[in-house]
């Protein structure tokens, strides 16, 4: 890793731990995890299922609060946030792409997309416009006033991304964002996220179980019972 990276993490964690209890018995899902994302990294995140990714997903977009443990994502320390300020704060700097679109069926995609910049001041024409750009880097500026119904997998989840760019986050979360398509659709969707990384610099957090869609991100992390494998 440069030094620039160690000095300029978007993300670091320390000690981080996250537990539930379920039946009455503590679990930890993340046990102890200090690690640092450089900005810019397009990294993939691996493990069998139940290993705690999303749960360290959620944790980065400060969805989940840890147990105990720091997280600062994006210079800012996030336990130290209240709900209301946590919620402007992710408006900000992270954007979400999930597994199943996560799409409003009853909007059209611009409405979709438009979400995200409810929580911010643009006016009505400049939010507008981010629509545009958006929905034009993920190629469907033509189906700007398309119903979810209307669109195929792989161009819902074009809207999905449209969706997490829209505001211009910092970071971009995915969980399993090529889960639910066909090999083509998939390999489109990575194919977006590596130019966004490329192209804007976008720092991409891609949770994954399929190796081939981790082999389209710079570097790949195993998640095993809530450890992760740090590189040699
Ligand atoms: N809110 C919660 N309450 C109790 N247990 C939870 C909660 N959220 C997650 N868990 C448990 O934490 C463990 C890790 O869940 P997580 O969803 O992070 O795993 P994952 O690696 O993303 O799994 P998958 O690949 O199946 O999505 C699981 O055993 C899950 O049941």
């Amino acid at each position: 890793m440069s030094d620039a990276a160690m000095v300029d993490p978007v993300v670091s964690l320390h000690n981080v731990t996250k537990t539930y209890i379920r039946g009455g018995t503590e679990v930890s899902v993340i046990r102890d995890l200090s690690f640092v994302i450089p900005a810019g990294t397009f990294l993939a995140i691996m493990g069998p299922s139940g290993s705690g990714k999303s749960t360290l997903l959620n944790v980065m977009a400060g969805i989940d609060r840890p147990t105990s443990g720091s997280v600062v994502v994006a210079g800012t320390r996030l336990e130290q946030l209240s709900e209301g300020e946590m919620a402007r704060w992710r408006a900000r700097h992270i954007g979400y792409v999930f597994q199943t679109y996560n799409l409003i069926p009853v909007l059209t995609a611009a409405e979709n997309v438009e979400l995200p910049l409810a929580l911010t001041h643009l006016t009505r024409r400049e939010r507008a416009d981010h629509v545009k750009t958006a929905l034009r880097l993920v190629g469907l500026a033509d189906r700007m006033d398309h119903y979810p119904r209307q669109l195929s997998g792989g161009q819902e989840q074009r809207v999905g991304v449209a969706r997490a760019i829209v505001s211009d986050p910092t970071m971009i979360l995915a969980d399993e964002p090529t889960g639910n398509l066909d090999r083509e659709s998939a390999d489109d969707i990575l194919t977006l996220l590596a130019r966004l990384n490329r192209e804007l610099g976008k720092t991409i957090v891609m949770v994954t179980h399929d190796p081939r869609a981790a082999e389209r991100a710079q570097m790949i992390r195993h998640l095993e019972k809530g450890l992760l494998e740090m590189p040699p």
